[in-house]
């Protein structure tokens, strides 16, 4: 049998994070290794060059299921007829800029990209936002797409979620694959809440089985908070390689399922759980089932963990606030 192609669209195609994205989305780590992809490059007109050369080697890879590549400079063309989308590009934080300017700048993006989503995708789109202040620019993005369900909206923090399991990892001598069950809560920010009262490391309790609070508080939430300015402190230029590949396994596990007994942190729009006001793009656990999400229910948030949550949740209101008061949304 010949499925039809899956439209993936990717944004900020010529960039870092496009350059490690590109090839694994082509050879079928995206969506499965039998579902054929075709390819849309969206950049600015000066990097239509460079997506060009991206798509070169693309070809060179002769992936079989890949079924073409069209690159423009034009978002209604870029989404027309996508069903996925992966928001890459965006307006990095420069000298002398303010956090105002910073969310002004992106909101000219991610407004008329979110518009010709609304105009012009596939009925069953599923947007990840990338691109920094992601949580945020998936709410402008979303505010201009009313036709689109709100829930299509995603925005990342899986590549902090692989960063927590991780330094888990390392901390316990555990096997990645034995830790379950992680949370991330809030901004994908410095604020952000890793929690590891829930997660099990070989099927046992990790906060309990690690027994130190303080190690949580002044090692391992820092260490993953901040592990983005340690990247670029030591590489000169901000994660790629991890962030496309946790890219890719938000998509993955979206369209393909949390495993049994697991789950996973997505930046959703918030239904109210846990106390985080509605409509605002949180991380939250999540399980997903059949290219659909759910919040884990009735998890109990403890003295650790409320003002904690509380304070990255705060953070994601001034930052809606601040692109209300621009009129982004
Ligand atoms: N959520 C997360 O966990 C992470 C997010 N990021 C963010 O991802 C974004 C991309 O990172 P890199 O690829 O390293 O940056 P980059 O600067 O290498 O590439 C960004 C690309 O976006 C393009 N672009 C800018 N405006 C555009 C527009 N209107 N339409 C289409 N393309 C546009 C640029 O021409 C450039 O090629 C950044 O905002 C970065 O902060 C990075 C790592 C992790
Ligand atoms: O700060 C950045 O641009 C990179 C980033 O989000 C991360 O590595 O988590």
């Amino acid at each position: 049998m010949t499925r039809t192609p899956v439209n993936v669209t990717v944004t900020g195609a010529a960039g870092q994070i496009g350059y490690a994205l590109l090839c694994r989305i082509a050879s079928g780590h995206l969506l499965g290794p039998d579902v054929p992809v075709k390819l849309r490059l969206l950049e600015i007109t000066p990097a239509l060059g460079a997506a060009q050369g991206t798509a070169m080697e693309l070809d060179d890879c002769a992936f079989p299921l890949l079924r073409g590549i069209d690159i423009t400079d034009d978002p209604n063309v870029a989404f027309d007829g996508a069903n996925v989308a992966l928001l890459v590009g965006a307006r990095p934080r420069t000298k002398g800029m303010e956090r105002g300017d910073l969310l002004e700048a992106n909101g000219g993006i991610f407004k008329p990209q979110g518009r010709a989503i609304n105009d012009h995708a596939a009925d069953d789109i599923k947007v990840l936002v990338v691109g920094n202040p992601a949580n945020t620019n998936a709410l402008i993005a979303q505010a201009a797409a009313p036709d689109v369900p709100a829930e299509r909206f995603t925005a990342m923090t899986r590549l902090d979620h692989n960063r927590a399991i991780s330094q888990l990892a390392a901390k316990t001598g555990a096997a990645v694959s034995d830790i379950k069950r992680l949370t991330i809560w809030g901004n994908h920010s410095a604020t952000q809440y890793p929690d590891i009262f829930h997660a099990e490391i070989a099927g046992k309790n990790a906060a309990e089985l690690i027994g130190d609070e303080a190690w949580l508080a002044d090692a391992f939430i820092p260490t993953v908070a901040k592990r983005g300015a340690a990247i670029i402190e030591a590489r000169g230029a901000s994660s790629a390689a991890s962030a496309a590949n946790a890219a890719i396994d938000h998509v993955h596990t979206w369209v393909n399922g949390t495993a049994d007994g697991d789950w996973t942190s997505m930046g959703i729009p918030s239904d109210g759980s846990y106390g985080v006001p509605e409509g605002l793009i949180s991380s939250f656990p999540v399980t997903t089932k059949d290219g659909a999400y759910e919040i884990v229910q009735g998890l109990d948030i403890n003295e650790f963990s409320r003002p904690r949550i509380d304070a990255s949740v705060q953070e994601l209101a001034e930052e809606r606030d601040a692109v209300r008061a621009l009129g982004l949304i």
